[in-house]
């Protein structure tokens, strides 16, 4: 199975999970991502028992109003119980890098939100130490030069992503080159920065699921 495939297996399994623990007022958070919208198309197929969703970000929810499915202000939703999300990279303590895609605040939102997080990835999201993708973080504009200033003082090679203005009107910093032994202490240190919205690391609200799409089948990881 080459890597889309993969994405596309994990994605029909929580579309699965899903389905089996739906009942008639429930709201599914979903996220953003190629492996996200793959989830949405097979959403798809059952969308007339979907009572509502929350969007992690502008084009989750226009493709799931495509669909004809209702998306709703979080802000509307009494709660979330699951959300369904891919990432850029995981450890075996279902920490996570998420922000890939720019996505990175509104997602952290609805994780927090969500009585359970399910992470959806390809096995090559799987690492032993974070910090081989560049870290995201969603800095507010005017205090891009500062925030890139701490973030060297932190270790990390701040680089600016040209072009991206997120769903939110900031613009993201990626961290390159960090070694990330300790992600819960580096993501509340990347949060105290005056000027930074969040950052994206998901260790202080890990996945409670992951489902790990590899040659040898899934594998589904659990927090506990
Ligand atoms: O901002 C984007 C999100 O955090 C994505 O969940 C993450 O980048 C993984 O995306 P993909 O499923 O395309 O690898």
């Amino acid at each position: 199975m080459d890597q889309n495939e993969l994405k596309k297996a994990v994605a029909r399994a929580a579309a699965q999970y899903v389905k089996e623990r739906l009942d008639d007022r429930m709201i599914i958070g979903v996220g953003t991502g190629s492996t996200a919208n793959l989830f949405i198309e097979y959403l798809g197929e059952f969308r007339d028992d979907i009572y509502a969703t929350v969007a992690s970000s502008e084009e989750t929810a226009r493709r799931l109003k495509a669909l004809g499915i209702e998306v709703m202000d979080l802000n509307a939703a009494p709660e979330v119980s699951i959300y369904v999300d891919g990432a850029d990279e995981a450890n075996k303590y279902l920490q996570l890098i998420k922000g890939g895609g720019g996505a990175l605040t509104r997602e952290k939102i609805i994780a927090a939100v969500a009585r359970e997080f399910v992470c959806i990835a390809d096995g090559s999201k799987m690492v032993d130490v974070l910090g081989t993708f560049p870290l995201p973080v969603e800095v507010i504009p005017m205090a891009r030069s500062y925030v890139g200033r701490e973030i060297v003082k932190l270790g990390g090679d701040p680089v600016y992503r040209d072009g991206c203005i997120t769903d939110n009107g900031n613009i993201i910093i990626d961290i390159h080159n960090m070694n990330i032994v300790d992600p819960r202490t580096l993501e509340q240190q990347l949060n105290q920065i005056t000027g930074v919205v969040t950052n994206g690391l998901f260790a202080l609200r890990p996945a409670d699921k992951l489902i790990l799409g590899t040659k040898d089948g899934l594998r589904t990881l659990t927090a506990d």
